[in-house]
């Protein structure tokens, strides 16, 4: 190859190369673009990117809810939120275990359900727990965890809302269901709760627990008496009393009203219990200061035991309120255990009280008719109704019986009107048989008026027989009147307004209140069974029934005395001045065909003036000994003086009675009641009469000290001086004629 052939090879191959070069610079410059480009398009990237986390991260700033996120169990993030609700800067917290921030009773729970999100990487349901703030105090927050990746680190973020005030509506709420708002103490709901969990401990550690049921007495009084607000006041201080009568470990609650029930621990034995129940007993009588005053306030209380007396909350519950009627029946202010036998009774009674709705259903009851005599006219004024159960099975049964279990169901208000329709419509037949009928009583039970219009039933019932309102009387006991007086005013002033006559029946068993019985609209007192009993031969009888025929008399009503059944009763009655008897004395309670013959016949009380000889010079003589009444009436005889004897005190005492008598000579030694507690009886009822003692003991203690209270005027010693006894009558004659 020539030079020239060299030199236009070389110039082609650099032609070529400068091409190549000029490719290359070209596919550089468009490679360098491209990377610009790209490099554009990744820094806008980058630029949108860090704008969306930091965008991100403003979010999660400032989103209400608390966000922790924590990475092998340190915190490694906290929101504003999360730092506000724990109280906390973030240098305090970062780095920290989570678990600290966990109440420790949640600790657990939170632990086991976070793991769980964990591995399988999922979203906890919400947990309610406790979060602990920087100083210590606890939070109420509703939680949920999610596993995430956090700075390429297996991690769980940790959102919590702040449910304090949910939780404090709750609690409120919760509070409201489970406590007596008036005294703050459990209520029946929580008592039951408590219980529960008490009989299983008790039963776990086999020991034994109380039950004890407080029920105030006569708290209705007190509420009547002082009104509502004094009735609260008193409702909190035996609450602050009970509690101060138990341990922390006991629970007192309330169930409502007056009644109370404390729940007792672990008790050793039942002297523990008594303890305890005497000393509640004794606090709540003290007095306590209402509307300014001090009131005696008393409670009574009934006692069950677990396991003995039942093992279920609504047993012990229910026997200790069966034992604390017992209570309340054995005279309030008391405690009484729970005995098989209350429940024996307890099931008697629901027993008894199905066999009565049968009755009633199978028509087995009857009506007897007593009557009621005027010891002004002899004849027969009323008729009171009294009702008898013809059981197929038991036989006649009185009402003493039925009536109790009658009342303390509600069977009482059924059974009360059967008697009023009875009655009413017997009088109605008795009318249309054409006899002359008088008005008849009918007893009304106290539910009769808390649970029944009486006056509604009176009114319907007088209509539905055409019968006029003068023909039925209506007979409430007196501690019905006197259990709640404004309300007894406001029911006898409706019956008066239909016509209707009042009694209050068993007069002197409650507790009249002379201002309130002023106020009571009624008719006539009917003086109890119980005093006309003794009314010729015990000083209190005899003082209590003449102090009411006195003081119903000075209130313009008149009394009728119910029991009598001796001569004695009715002379020393009409001498009394009351007005009507009721007894066996003029004829017991007969069924109505025999009372139908009785009006017929119109029987004729004799009364009691025609049969009192006038005063002329009497004695009487007790002794058992028929020879020393015969030597006596010797001795006496050719004095002048009425002699009359007795062999023992019960006929002296009817005698006297009956008869105006000046000297009563008796011998010290009688068969039931000697001569001494004799002669004591007579000198409140017969003051003036001068009262002789016959006795061998002369110079025994009891005589001279019958002498110095005045029961006794003068003895005569065993074996007696004639003479002696014959001066000693002369002067007490003289001293009582003169
Ligand atoms: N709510 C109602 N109570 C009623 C009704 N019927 C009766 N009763 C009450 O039951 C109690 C007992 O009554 P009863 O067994 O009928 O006894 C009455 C008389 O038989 C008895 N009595 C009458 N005279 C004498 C007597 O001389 N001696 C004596 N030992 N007992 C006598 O007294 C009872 C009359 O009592 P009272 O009603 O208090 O006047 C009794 O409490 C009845 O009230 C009824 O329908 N409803």
């Amino acid at each position: 190859m020539n030079a020239q052939q060299t030199c236009e090879l070389l110039s082609r191959r650099l032609a070529r190369s400068e091409a190549a070069r000029k490719a290359a610079e070209s596919l550089l410059e468009q490679k360098s673009l491209e990377l610009y480009q790209a490099n554009q398009g990744l820094q806008t990237l980058n630029n949108y990117l860090e704008d969306s986390e930091a965008r991100s991260r403003k979010v999660v700033e400032l989103m209400p809810e608390a966000i922790l996120v924590y990475t092998e169990g340190r915190i490694v993030y906290l929101n504003e939120a999360a730092l506000r609700l724990l109280g906390a800067r973030a240098e305090q917290l970062l780095g920290t275990p989570v678990i600290e921030r966990a109440g420790e009773a949640y600790r657990q729970q939170v632990g086991e359900q976070i793991q769980a999100a964990i591995k399988h990487k999922i979203t906890t349901p919400p947990m309610d727990l406790r979060l602990v703030r920087m100083d210590g105090s606890q939070v109420d927050v509703e939680v949920t965890g999610t596993a995430i990746q956090f700075d390429n680190a297996e991690s769980v973020l940790l959102v919590a809302r702040d449910i304090s005030e949910r939780r404090m509506h709750e609690e409120a709420l919760e509070y409201q269901a489970s406590h007596d708002l008036l005294t703050g103490l459990p209520n029946r709901s929580l008592l039951h709760d408590r219980l529960t969990q008490a009989i299983s401990r008790a039963e776990r550690y086999e020991v034994r627990l109380g039950v004890m049921f407080i029920d105030l007495d006569k708290f209705k009084h007190i509420n009547d008496l002082l009104g509502h607000a004094a009735g609260d006041q008193l409702l909190c201080a035996v609450a602050a009393r009970l509690q101060d009568c138990v341990r922390q470990c006991d629970t007192v609650a309330r169930l409502g009203g007056d009644e109370f029930v404390l729940l007792i621990d672990r008790i050793s034995d039942e002297s523990t219990v008594s303890k305890l129940a005497h000393r509640v007993v004794e606090s709540l009588c003290q007095p306590m200061q209402l509307a300014g005053q001090p009131h005696n306030v008393t409670c009574s209380v009934g006692i069950s035991i677990y396991p003995q007396d039942g093992q279920t909350p609504g047993d012990l519950l229910k026997r200790a309120d069966i034992a604390m009627y017992r209570a309340k029946e054995a005279g309030r202010n008391n405690y009484k255990f729970f005995t098989a036998q209350m429940q024996a009774r307890l099931d008697e009674s629901l027993g008894l009280e199905r066999q009565l709705k049968r009755a009633l259903e199978r028509e087995e009851f009857v009506l007897y008719y007593q009557p009621q005599v005027s010891l002004r006219s002899g004849q027969i004024i009323g008729l009171e109704a009294l009702i008898r159960w013809q059981s197929p099975e038991l036989g006649l049964v009185p009402p003493s019986r039925f009536i109790p279990v009658a009342e303390e169901g509600q069977l009482i208000l059924a059974i009360g009107e059967w008697v009023l329709h009875s009655a009413c419509s017997q009088l109605k037949s008795w009318q249309e048989q054409g006899l002359s009928i008088a008005p008849v009583a009918v007893n009304v039970a106290a539910s009769q008026f808390t649970h029944q219009r009486i006056d509604q039933l009176a009114v319907q019932v007088l209509q539905s027989f055409e019968l006029q309102a003068k023909y039925l009387e209506l007979e409430l006991t007196e501690s019905l009147s006197m259990d709640d007086p404004e309300s007894s005013i406001n029911w006898m002033r409706k019956l008066k307004e239909i016509g209707v006559s009042l009694a209050i029946d068993d007069f002197g068993t409650g507790y009249s209140n002379l201002s309130y019985l002023k106020r009571f609209p009624v008719d006539k007192l009917k003086i109890d069974r119980s005093f006309i009993q003794g009314v010729t031969r015990d000083p209190q009888d005899y003082s209590i029934t003449t102090t009411i025929i006195r003081m119903a008399h000075s209130l313009g009503l008149r009394t009728i005395a119910e029991g009598v059944e001796t001569i004695g009763q009715l002379h020393l009655l009409t001498a009394e001045g009351c007005d009507e008897i009721q007894g066996y004395y003029f004829s017991q309670p007969l069924p109505a065909n025999e009372i139908a013959e009785m009006l017929r016949q119109r029987p004729q009380l004799e009364l009691a003036e025609s049969d009192q000889a006038p005063y002329h010079r009497t004695l009487l003589l007790i002794d058992d000994e028929p020879q020393v009444l015969a030597s006596m009436e010797r001795l006496l005889r050719g004095e002048g003086i009425t002699v009359l004897t007795a062999d023992n005190a019960a006929q002296a005492y009817e005698i006297l009675a009956r008869q105006e008598v000046g000297v009563v000579i008796c011998d010290q030694h009688m068969p039931g009641e000697d001569g001494i507690s004799f002669f004591g009886g007579i000198k409140h009822i017969y003051p003036r009469t001068m009262r002789i003692l016959i006795t061998g003991e002369n110079s025994a203690p009891t005589l001279s000290n019958a002498i110095n209270r005045g029961e006794v005027y003068r003895f005569i010693a065993k074996p007696w001086d004639d003479l002696q006894v014959l001066n000693t009558v002369r002067e007490a004659l003289h001293r009582y004629e003169h």
